[in-house]
């Protein structure tokens, strides 16, 4: 049953698409980002993708993939439930949606989903295999998946070791291969470097005071007016309504539209304004626990950043031999993988920082994950061979992203290494990661 709380005369998909679906952030669909998928889930845009020239051909591929869409982690689908209930209990109000809330939606979230991979996720992924062979023919070939020339890595997490064998069918359903096994290599120092980058735990995930900014914005006029809003809504006192209470309706609208296509009720609790202000504390908190709020976040995709260049200058000295051994290699993480190692490439780097104070000023804000990483984001490095030198092509979801200061849309390798050279010969993992005298509450225990 779809839900639709359009006006009746809306385009069917219009009617199925929350008119906030733009602002889920981490929680969005890959469609949103690439809203021509939506009529064709296989379009290809192949002009978009052409050579950098008629006499260069593509040679090698590194793409780092975020798992596709998921159940909600046990901590959300608890501020979901807590919320289910309240308007059960107390809310009452004529509008035909809340009466779908209270008496036709029931609470399927269980905490033991806690983050796993749903159907759709595996469909983003086998979808996105296709669509990448199909724009790269002679790398994701039956001939280089037969002579494992193909490589697959991924995180330890469930919805991660789904999500690359998912890909994996894709490619093999779209060459008819059923011969030959899946394998892949599970390898949690590059897909969640984050865990094993001490200084980013102790400083990051353990301190408290590290996400301040999302606390202070939890309590700003901004976030209160949300929650009047809403209480206003379901008619119940101000007091009931919590921040919680307003994360747990935004997400169970995203929820219900990603894992199942639905424009639900929970949708009329949030409008584009509350929206906005969602987006925005979801932003924050990746800014300071992913992104340039703190250096040790970006500094912790040091091990990604060199495998990945490795890997790059591999294929490149092979070329002079003629014949590149990894033609693709094919690295699923998360969210959390994907946003340091683009934090350190410099990429969606505003001049303000993001605060709990400035959020009127960063309406046109870059770092806005909304549009960079929903489910199965991907950051899909392409080194073709030309007469004048390697080029290396960049791609986020499908489209060529440019290098922060570099005016060439497929610049030469060269180019490319000298403007991370300092990266490329510093951004010790160890180093940046070892924990300083100073800041290790339990350094006699390391
Ligand atoms: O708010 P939740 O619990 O969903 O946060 C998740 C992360 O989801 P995200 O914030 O990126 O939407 C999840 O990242 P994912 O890419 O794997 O979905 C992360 O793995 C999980 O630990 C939660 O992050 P947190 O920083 O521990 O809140």
């Amino acid at each position: 049953r779809v839900y639709s709380y359009l006006a009746g005369d809306a385009p069917v998909t219009a009617r199925r698409i929350p008119s906030i679906a733009a602002y889920f952030g981490t929680k969005g669909r890959y469609e949103e980002v690439n809203p021509h998928l939506i009529d064709n889930i296989l379009a290809v845009n192949k002009l978009l993708l052409k050579p950098p020239s008629a006499d260069c051909t593509a040679v090698h591929l590194t793409a780092i993939v975020r798992h596709g869409t998921r159940f909600p982690t046990k901590k959300n689908v608890k501020k979901m439930m807590e919320l289910h209930k309240l308007i059960k209990a107390e809310a009452s109000s004529p509008e035909r949606w809340l009466e779908d809330i209270k008496n036709k939606w029931a609470m399927w979230y269980t905490e033991d989903m806690d983050g796993q991979i749903v159907d759709k996720g595996r469909d983003d992924h086998k979808h996105l295999a296709v669509r990448l062979a199909n724009y790269f023919p002679s790398l994701l070939s039956e001939e280089n998946l037969r002579n494992n020339r193909v490589k697959f890595i991924t995180s330890s997490k469930h919805r991660c070791v789904e999500s690359v064998i998912a890909f994996q069918q894709g490619l093999f359903t779209h060459h008819g291969i059923k011969d030959v096994d899946f394998s892949h290599e599970v390898k949690d120092d590059l897909m969640r470097f984050f865990d094993h980058c001490r200084r980013f735990v102790e400083d990051v995930e353990n301190n408290r005071t590290a996400l301040m900014e999302v606390d202070l914005f939890k309590s700003s006029a901004e976030m209160k007016r949300v929650q009047e809003k809403i209480a206003d809504r379901l008619d119940v006192p101000y007091s009931r309504i919590t921040t919680d209470s307003v994360e747990a309706a935004f997400f169970l609208c995203a929820y219900e539209f990603a894992i199942k296509s639905e424009n639900s009720p929970w949708c009329e609790l949030i409008d584009e304004t509350d929206a906005l202000v969602l987006e925005y504390k979801n932003d924050l908190k990746q800014y300071w626990k992913r992104g340039y709020g703190h250096d040790i976040n970006r500094k912790s995709s040091c091990t990604l950043f060199h495998d990945i260049f490795r890997r790059l200058s591999e294929a490149v000295n092979e070329l002079r031999t003629g014949h590149v051994t990894e033609v693709a290699t094919v690295q699923v993480g998360h969210a959390e993988t994907l946003l340091p190692l683009l934090t350190l490439m410099g990429f969606f780097k505003d001049e303000t920082p993001l605060t709990s104070s400035n959020f009127p000023e960063q309406e046109r804000r870059t770092f806005r994950t909304s549009h960079t990483v929903p489910y199965a984001a991907n950051l899909v490095f392409v080194l073709y061979k030309c007469p004048e030198g390697p080029r290396l092509q960049l791609l986020l979801n499908e489209k060529p992203l440019a290098l922060p200061n570099i005016s060439d849309p497929v610049p030469l390798y060269d180019i490319v290494q000298e403007h991370y050279r300092d990266l490329l010969q510093g951004c010790n993992f160890q180093t940046e990661c070892e924990l300083k005298a100073s800041t290790c509450s339990k350094c006699s225990e390391l």
